[in-house]
């Protein structure tokens, strides 16, 4: 029997249960709930990760949507037992949902949300820091200071890797991957050699028009260039930012004989999901090769790192913070409560997931849809006339 779990209520009297597994940013997301006659429990237990027992506690025996979190599994046991009370719709809090079986989901037709765009560029502007971070040897440098060892300015102090006019290799050229080249290209100038299973047309347009522009004002033009296989952009790049999604085919995508084809002296960025690196494999380059520098977000055992990572100067590491801004965090809250409400009220599911804006208008209603349901064909929504 799983322990009761500590809960804030709103709305007590409200037609509809909505749980949410945690307390999220903002308060427009608790208003379009409860204005829109749901019950809202939120989850205030303290430990950070919730079990699968704690989660069938919250959801009970009748509950209509749940909001929850990466850190979560959700599967068959949490899936059953939320249509068991009635439920039809979860969202995660995220945009990546590799913690979701949506297999199971479309078995028990529960409707799988998630959080596109609104993190786009909060999420690329943190894998821009890494690198640079990476690249210039900031935290290195800045441990130095406080530990009271800088006594004047020396050459060989710190010297890390120019950006400009290098090349940029990125690894998941979607939403994020895009944006985040288009950073590193106009901002540093730097050349770009993408590896993706799709074309990303608006990227090579975008790179091909700034080169024209920099050649009109005299100054050498930047590139694009697709690869056709990963290993060519792990061959060329100096510095290489990985945004796949995390499934069987980018799981350690980089490995011993991939890390071993880059550059001695290259910059590996993972603000994806942590699986993408072998990180044990990781951890033995960077001892191997002090050179080299990576720039992480996300770990491959959250929340723990592998042996010895914590120990190596040649790695930048922050705790899974790359969506962290204010108007993304509580956009992602939004996204969500609005992906529940909306299949709660029967509404389509939005036509476009990359354009979510009018779901962020503080001061507007929001349309009468869905932001984003993965499986909304599998289980057989209609879609939004636009
Ligand atoms: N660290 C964070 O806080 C954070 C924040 C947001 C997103 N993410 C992660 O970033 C991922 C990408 O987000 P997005 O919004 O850009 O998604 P997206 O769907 O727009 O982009 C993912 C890209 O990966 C490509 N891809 C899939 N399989 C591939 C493969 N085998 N090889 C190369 N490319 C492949 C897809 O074609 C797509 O273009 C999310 O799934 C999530 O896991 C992490
Ligand atoms: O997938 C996501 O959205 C992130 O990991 C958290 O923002």
């Amino acid at each position: 029997m799983a322990k009761p779990v500590s809960i804030q209520v709103w709305n007590p009297s409200g037609k509809y249960r909505v749980v949410s597994t945690k307390s999220m940013p903002g308060t427009r997301w608790i208003r379009l709930l409860t204005d829109n006659d749901c019950r809202l429990e939120i989850c205030t237990e303290h430990k950070t990760i919730l079990s699968v027992d704690d989660i069938l506690a919250l959801i009970g025996d009748r509950c209509d949507g749940v909001i929850g979190q990466l850190t979560e599994d959700w599967g068959d046991v949490l899936f059953s037992a939320l249509k068991r009370a009635g439920g039809t719709v979860f969202s995660n809090m995220a945009v990546g949902y590799n913690n979701v079986d949506v297999e199971a989901a479309n078995r028990n037709g529960i409707a799988i949300g998630n959080t596109p765009g609104v993190l786009t560029e909060t999420t690329a502007e943190l894998a821009a820091s890494l690198s640079l971070a990476a690249a210039r040897r900031i935290v290195e440098a800045d441990q130095f200071m406080r530990a009271g060892l800088y006594d004047g300015w020396l050459p060989h102090l710190f010297v890390g890797n120019l950006l400009k006019g290098q090349t940029v290799g990125v690894i998941g050229a979607g939403r994020i991957g895009s944006a985040y080249a288009r950073m590193m290209i106009e901002g540093f100038k730097m050349n770009l050699i993408y590896y993706d299973l799709y074309q990303a047309t608006r990227l090579e347009n975008f790179v091909t028009a700034y080169g024209q522009f920099l050649k009109a004002n005299g100054e050498e033009p930047v590139t694009w260039k697709r690869a056709a296989t990963m290993e060519d952009v792990l061959r060329e790049a100096d510095v290489i930012s990985l945004h796949p999604v995390l499934d069987k085919t980018t799981y350690h995508l980089i490995n011993p004989e991939r890390l071993a084809i880059m550059k001695k002296e290259a910059v590996l960025v993972n603000a994806s999901r942590g699986p993408v690196i072998d990180e044990a494999a990781l951890v033995e380059h960077l001892k191997a090769n002090p050179m080299f520098r990576v720039g992480l977000d996300v770990f491959e055992d959250e929340p723990y790192m592998k042996p010895g990572l914590a120990d190596m100067k040649n790695a930048v590491v922050v705790p899974h913070i790359a969506s962290a801004s204010k108007w993304t965090r509580e956009g992602m809250a939004t996204l969500s409560a609005l992906n529940v409400l909306g299949k709660i009220k029967g509404y389509p599911v939005w036509g476009n997931p990359n354009q979510v804006e009018p779901f962020l208008q503080e001061n507007l209603t929001p349309p009468p849809a869905c932001p984003s349901i993965v499986n909304a064909k599998q289980i057989g929504l209609p879609s939004a006339k636009l």
